[in-house]
C-alpha cells in the first residue's frame, strides 16, 4: 500500500465520523507495535516524528523504517508526519524523506520556546502550506499555545513547548481567529488549545470542563464543521500503567491524562487527528521495570523489548478500537501524492469555510 498523506486519510475520517490517533516513533519497536495492533484490527495509521525523534533515529534510518513497514504491512495506509516542525527547513527536509504530511508549528518562534505573534504564525504557516501543495503533502497548523488551564503554566519539555506562565487567552484557541486562520493559510488540519498539554502531568485530577475546555472544540467545530481537528497532548495516562511503573520500583506521583470518554466526544465534533506518545511510552516503560524487577539477571535486549512492543501494541489497538479508526484500512484507496498536488492546484482541495452557524 502506498503511504497516504494526511488529508485523504482526514477527509475519509470525516466523511464516516471516526477519529484515527498520531502515535509518535523513535525506534523500530515502536513502529511494529503500531502496525501489529494496525493489521490486528484493519486500521489505517498516521505514525509521526518529532525533531526530537528525527536527531534519535536519523533521516535515513526513519525513512527506510518507514518503507519497510509498508512493505511489510501492505494492506494498512500509512502517513508519514512531521510532529512539531518549527521553521520552513524542517518541514521541507521532512518531505523530501519521505513523509507525507508535515505540522508547521508557528504558535512558537523557530526556537519552539517563545510565543509568536498572530502575524508570525498565518505568514509562516501559509508558507509551508503553499510549498508541501506543490507536492501534494498535507500540513497541519496549530492556534492557540499548549500549557495547564490548571496553574496557567505553559508546557516546556524536552526542548519543544513554551516557557514559563501563559494567559487564559493563549491557552485557549479563539473560534473566530481559527476561522480567519485556516482560511488565510489553507491548512489541512487544525491543532487547538484546550487545556491539554504534552507528558504524562497534565491535570491533578480528573479533568472537568473548567480545566479541559471540550466546549472549545465544539465552538471552533460550529465554526468550521469542514476543518479537520487536532488535539494535541492527548494521552490518557492510564492508571494502570502507573500502577505498573510504580509497581516495578518508579516513581511517578499520582497524575490525570485525557480520558478516553473526552477524545470520543471531541471526534463526535470533529476532531480527526489524536496525538498519543506518553500512553505508549509508559506502556513500554512499565514492561522494561517489571522484567528488570522479576529477571535481575536478564541481560538480553529483546527480552525487554519484546514485552514492552506487546504492551504498545495492545494500547494502540485499543485506542484504534474506542476512535472508531478500526475497520477502516481495507476501505481507503489511496490517492497519490501526484494526483493530490494537482487537486491543491485546482483548488479543489481549498478549506470549505461554511457561512458560521447560529449559535
Ligand atoms: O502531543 C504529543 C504527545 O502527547 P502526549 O504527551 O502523549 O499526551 C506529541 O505531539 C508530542 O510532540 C511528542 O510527544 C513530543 O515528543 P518528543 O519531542 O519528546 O520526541
Amino acid at each position: 500500500m502506498a503511504r497516504i498523506t494526511l488529508r485523504q486519510l482526514l477527509d475519509h475520517a470525516a466523511e464516516r465520523g471516526y477519529g484515527v490517533p498520531a502515535f509518535n516513533i523513535n525506534n523500530m519497536e515502536q513502529g511494529l507495535a503500531i502496525m501489529e495492533a494496525a493489521k490486528a484490527c484493519d486500521a489505517p495509521v498516521i505514525i509521526q516524528a518529532s525533531r526530537g525523534a528525527r536527531i534519535y533515529a536519523n533521516d535515513i534510518m526513519l525513512a527506510k523504517m518507514i518503507d519497510a513497514l509498508a512493505e511489510i504491512y501492505p494492506d494498512i495506509p500509512v502517513c508519514m508526519h512531521q510532529d512539531h516542525g518549527n521553521d520552513e527547513a524542517t518541514c521541507m527536509t521532512a518531505i523530501r524523506h519521505g513523509f507525507t504530511s508535515v505540522m508547521m508549528d508557528g504558535s512558537l518562534l523557530a526556537d519552539a520556546k517563545t510565543p509568536a505573534s498572530y502575524e508570525y504564525n498565518l505568514e509562516i504557516t501559509e508558507r509551508v502550506a503553499r510549498m508541501a501543495h506543490w507536492v501534494g503533502a498535507s500540513v497541519e497548523g496549530e492556534l492557540g499555545v499548549l500549557g495547564s488551564l490548571e496553574t496557567g503554566e505553559s508546557e516546556a519539555e524536552d526542548g519543544h513547548g513554551a516557557e514559563g506562565k501563559l494567559s487564559h487567552d493563549q491557552l485557549l484557541t479563539d473560534p473566530d481567529q481559527a476561522v480567519d486562520f485556516v482560511t488565510r493559510t489553507k491548512v489541512d488540519a487544525l491543532a487547538i488549545a484546550c487545556g491539554t498539554s504534552h507528558g504524562a502531568y497534565k491535570f491533578t485530577r480528573k479533568p472537568t470542563g473548567d480545566i479541559l475546555a471540550m466546549r472549545v472544540i465544539e465552538e471552533i467545530h460550529a465554526k468550521l464543521p469542514n476543518t479537520h481537528l487536532v488535539m494535541h497532548g492527548s494521552s490518557s495516562v492510564p492508571q494502570e500503567l502507573q500502577d505498573v511503573i510504580n509497581r516495578y520500583g518508579g516513581e511517578m506521583p499520582q497524575t490525570f491524562g485525557v480520558p478516553v470518554e473526552e477524545i470520543v466526544r471531541g471526534i463526535k465534533h470533529g476532531v480527526r487527528k489524536v496525538n498519543i506518545d506518553t500512553d505508549c511510552r509508559m506502556a513500554m516503560a512499565g514492561q522494561f521495570r517489571k522484567v528488570a524487577m522479576e529477571r535481575p539477571g536478564e541481560f538480553d535486549p529483546r527480552k525487554f523489548l519484546k514485552p514492552a512492543m506487546d504492551a504498545m501494541r495492545d494500547l494502540c489497538r485499543a485506542r484504534f478500537e474506542a476512535f472508531g479508526t478500526a475497520g477502516n484500512a481495507s476501505k481507503i484507496k489511496v490517492i497519490p501524492m501526484d494526483e493530490m498536488a494537482k487537486r491543491y492546484s485546482t483548488g479543489q482541495l481549498d478549506p470549505q469555510i461554511a457561512t458560521a452557524k447560529a449559535a
